[in-house]
């Protein structure tokens, strides 16, 4: 079988159309324009350019962007004084702290100091308890985009067996929170799996999050599953250049998959979309308007 590629590219064009949508309504019914505020912390040159395009994707869909780049070696206290002037700041409905912040810094007490209706990233602990617990909250971005692709390709996920590979804060675990809402049969696998193979052929959906270029082959994707590559892996390319690679291997993968997302344009783009999503939603419920539909989980 040659997979259907999911063309997370696109369909994160049609969701910063609808984010766009909404930011007109707000701003013609209230006047009001939904911003979103990005924190970097430190110099590292992959962030700068993410926070770049988020700054850019921000300002295109009509919201308004406030990049804030402090040093390297910014204190714990200003950075946290930073985020108090945010967080009472009424043009600012989302903010996001690029992560991870430097060694020095402490990113729970980080993320932890942001006003959760603000946490546009999901990442702070009232959000997590509230996801787990099937509470309306703010849902992170990159597992919210993989939701969307799944949705819109199956439809229902119900009774699906889904393997998550990989248990971080920010997309692991808050993604076999979402697979679960949506009553899959869900997997958590980690760097401890017992043979990772064996788990990973009886899933009807693979979520890739490991960071590890092309750890996933083909042969262990069950023939007709779902494959999602969250991973963001840059290796070395010809002519001395470098290239983006996910963690499943997608020449085999896409072989025996029924569906695969391809790395650059699958994960990536929709992760951007949904923050500019979750900016929206937070403004609406900061201001008293109906949420946006079909934007949030
Ligand atoms: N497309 C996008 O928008 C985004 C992409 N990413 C990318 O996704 C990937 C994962 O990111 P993130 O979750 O932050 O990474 P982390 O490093 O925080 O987590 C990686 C996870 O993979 C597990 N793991 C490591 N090695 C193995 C192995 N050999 N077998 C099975 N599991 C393993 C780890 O297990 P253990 O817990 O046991 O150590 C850990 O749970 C990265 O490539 C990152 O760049 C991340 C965020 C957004
Ligand atoms: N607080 C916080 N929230 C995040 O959501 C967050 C973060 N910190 N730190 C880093 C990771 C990584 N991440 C990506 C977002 C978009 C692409 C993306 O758009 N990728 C393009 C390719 C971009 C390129 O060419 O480099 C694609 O896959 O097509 C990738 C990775 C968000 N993260």
């Amino acid at each position: 079988m040659s997979a259907k590629i999911i063309d997370g590219k696109a369909f994160a064009a049609t969701v910063r159309e609808k984010v766009a949508g909404h930011v007109a309504h707000i701003k013609q019914e209230r006047g009001i324009t939904p911003g979103l505020a990005v924190v970097l912390v430190g110099e590292d040159p992959a962030s700068a350019v993410y926070v770049r395009n988020k700054g850019k994707q921000t300002v295109e869909v009509g919201m308004a962007s406030f990049e804030h780049k402090l040093a390297a070696d910014t204190s714990e206290e200003a950075l946290l004084a930073l985020i108090e002037q945010l967080n009472a700041d009424p043009e600012v409905h989302g903010i996001l702290v690029q992560l991870p912040l430097p060694a020095h810094l402490n990113s729970d007490l980080v993320i932890n100091a942001i006003d959760p209706a603000k946490d546009v990233d999901g990442f702070h602990i009232s959000n997590v308890g509230l996801l787990g617990t099937g509470q309306k909250s703010m849902v992170p971005c990159t597992p919210l985009g993989c939701l969307m692709m799944l949705r819109d390709h199956h439809g229902s996920l119900s009774g699906m067996d889904a393997v998550v590979v990989g248990r971080s804060n920010i997309v692991g675990k808050p993604m076999a929170q979402l697979l679960l809402g949506d009553s899959c049969t869900v997997t958590i696998a980690h760097s401890r799996t017992k043979d990772l193979a064996e788990v990973v052929r009886r899933a009807d959906i693979v979520v890739a999050a490991v960071g590890r270029p092309e750890m996933i082959p083909g042969d262990w994707i069950k023939e007709g599953a779902t494959v999602i590559d969250v991973g963001i892996n840059r290796v070395p390319g010809d002519a001395g250049k470098t290239r983006l690679v996910g963690d499943v291997d997608y020449a085999s993968a896409s072989e025996r998959a029924g569906a695969i997302t391809p790395v650059p344009g699958g994960v990536g783009p929709m992760t951007i979309a949904c923050l500019l999503a979750n900016t929206v939603t937070a403004c609406c419920r900061a201001n008293g308007l109906p949420e946006p539909e079909g934007l949030t989980a």
